[in-house]
């Protein structure tokens, strides 16, 4: 592929706002498609999205429009809608008839529906196009506010890889290349489940210690996990791994980490979603999560005890008491 001139962003939420602004910093010409047509007014009349990031004013001029027709035929594809919207959305790119470049799942999360990576999910709506995932520790509004940050771009060669990152390069915004799109996914994917129960640590009060101690265990189930699937050990450990679950295990900024609070607190998981509130893709993709790790033979309790908040209700105490019961088990192979 050659050098990538234009970028379309499919999504005018928080992260989809702040990609559009990252490649407009990088030189690009940006068209960012957003379905709310107030949030496409907005951007463009006072260069602002208050709804998802407020108090931010750009320096950049964004082309916001509610037409994907006028986003689709850009040099590359930004997909930044909800995991659970991937499908749709592909769908709908796809009867435009004009995606030509490679699409980037910038989403975390799993399928619920097919236990899928959003990379396979891709694969089956739009054949023969090339997928790309941009993943690693990057808060929506930090990005926006143009404060440095790192996050890894794969993609299956290491050409696109590289083209990617040179497009979406700035003085503040450093993309990493890689060619592990599985590995990729599975540290975005993971994370927010596993940052929903350090945040319900805190929110109960539970201490530095055992927070700690989840973040580290949590690591360790998603690089079982990763392990497992064939992720490289370096993407596991690296910035959409490692990096990203120590930021959203450790910050109220994360809205998992968030949700979690609010499980600790005392609220119940159902009550929280049926009030609606942010986003926290970590209570769509608890459950899929778990049964990944059983098809792939994996243990991972913290997400399950996830899920078991999530799905059943399952208060903090309780939720507690069943992680510290479960019986010993050795940290190092062969013990
Ligand atoms: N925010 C962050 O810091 C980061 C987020 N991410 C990931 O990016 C993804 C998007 O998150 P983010 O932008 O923060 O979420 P937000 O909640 O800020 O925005 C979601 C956006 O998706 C749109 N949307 C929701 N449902 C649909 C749908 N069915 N069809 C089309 N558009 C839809 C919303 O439109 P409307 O306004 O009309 O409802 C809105 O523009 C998530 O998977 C998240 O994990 C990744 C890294 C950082
Ligand atoms: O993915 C993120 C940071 O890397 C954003 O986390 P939250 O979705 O939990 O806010």
């Amino acid at each position: 592929m050659g050098a990538i001139k234009t970028v379309g962003v499919i999504g005018g939420g928080a992260w989809g706002t702040a990609l559009a602004l990252t490649a407009a910093r990088a030189g690009r010409e940006v068209r960012l498609w957003a379905r709310d047509p107030g949030t496409v007014s907005d951007i463009r009349s006072k260069r602002q999205n208050p709804r998802y990031l407020p108090k931010i004013t750009f320096d950049e001029e964004l082309a916001a429009t509610g037409s994907l027709d006028e986003v689709a035929d850009a040099d590359a594809l930004l997909l930044v809608t909800p995991a659970q919207t991937t499908r749709a959305m592909l769908a709908a790119l796809k009867k435009t008839g004009k995606v030509r470049g490679p699409v980037v799942l910038c989403a975390k999360g799993i399928e619920q529906s097919s236990g899928k990576l959003l990379s396979k999910v891709l694969a089956e709506e739009l054949p023969g196009v090339e997928p790309g995932v941009l993943s690693g520790p990057s808060f929506a509004d930090d990005v926006a506010r143009g404060l440095p940050t790192a996050v890894t771009v794969a993609a299956n060669s290491a050409k696109t890889a590289l083209s990617l990152c040179e497009a979406l390069q700035s003085p503040c915004f450093r993309p990493y290349a890689s060619i592990d799109i599985l590995g990729t996914q599975i540290g975005g994917a993971l994370k927010n489940v596993l940052a929903i129960a350090c945040g319900a640590v805190v929110g109960r009060k539970l201490g530095a210690s055992a927070q700690a101690a989840l973040t580290a265990r949590g690591f360790a189930e998603l690089s079982r996990l990763g392990t497992a699937m064939g992720a490289q050990g370096e993407t596991l450990t690296g910035l959409s791994g490692l990096g990203d679950l120590v930021l959203t295990c450790s910050s109220s900024q994360s809205r998992n980490f968030s949700f979690g609070l609010r499980l600790g607190e005392g609220f119940m998981a159902s009550e929280l979603i049926s009030a609606g509130g942010k986003l926290a893709e970590g209570a769509y993709s608890a459950r899929v999560a778990v049964k990944l790790a059983r098809k792939h033979d994996v243990e991972v309790p913290i997400c399950e005890t996830v899920a078991k908040m999530i799905d059943e209700d399952l208060t903090i105490d309780d939720a507690l008491n069943t992680l510290m019961a479960r019986p010993l088990k050795s940290e190092t192979a062969g013990l």
